[in-house]
């Protein structure tokens, strides 16, 4: 399905939440576009395309991002490892430490997971501040793999999260 489809999809149904979580926050909801079958194969399909063939697995962050990465994964028929909120992952971990737009907390992986050298394609639904990718990137290369991509469905322009992500291929579906 065509790039424009999901940017359609996106503006169409996204919503805009003033003061969530916190006072100040202007909140991008991304759960209508998530909830709605044929935007959430379009975006999906999007986010992979300017990757394809370029990456051998598919990295999601914790919560809102293992929607996105699992849908992406089975499309193109990769896994999917699981970068994830402290104190879930069951065996040996990997951690940061990092703040976001509205908090501080920390990312963990299972850095056995994969082989070395392994190309991860990281898909996220927002890229604000730039922290949760920027640890997550940090988090993979940690782990011996490499960062083959960054997808998102929406970057905060003002917010310049892709300074945090230094040479770093980033692809966004919607930039405001
Ligand atoms: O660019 P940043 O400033 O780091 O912010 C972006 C992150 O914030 C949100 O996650 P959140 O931690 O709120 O978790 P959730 O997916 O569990 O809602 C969003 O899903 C991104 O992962
Ligand atoms: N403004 C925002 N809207 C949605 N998700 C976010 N994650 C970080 N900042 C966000």
């Amino acid at each position: 399905m065509p790039t424009a489809t999901a940017r359609e999809a996106i503006e169409r149904l996204s919503r805009v939440v003033p003061d969530f979580p916190t006072p100040g926050i202007t909140f991008r909801d991304l759960t209508p576009v998530f909830a709605d079958g044929a935007a959430l194969h379009a975006v999906t399909d999007a986010l992979v395309a300017p990757f394809a063939g370029g990456f051998d697995v598919i990295a999601g962050v914790e919560a809102r991002g293992f929607v996105l990465a699992a849908s992406a994964a089975y499309a193109t028929g990769h896994g999917v490892v699981m970068i994830r909120k402290p104190g879930k992952l069951p065996r040996a971990v990997l951690t940061e430490d990092y703040d976001l737009e509205y908090g501080s907390t920390t990312l963990e992986v299972h850095p056995d997971e994969l082989e070395r050298g392994a190309r991860v394609l990281l898909i996220d639904d927002v890229l604000a501040t730039g922290g949760t990718l920027a640890a997550s990137c940090s988090l993979i290369e940690r782990s011996g793999w490499v960062v083959a991509g960054i997808s998102v469905v929406l970057e905060l322009s003002e917010l310049a999260g892709t300074t945090r992500l230094p040479g770093r291929r980033v692809h966004s579906l919607v930039t405001l």
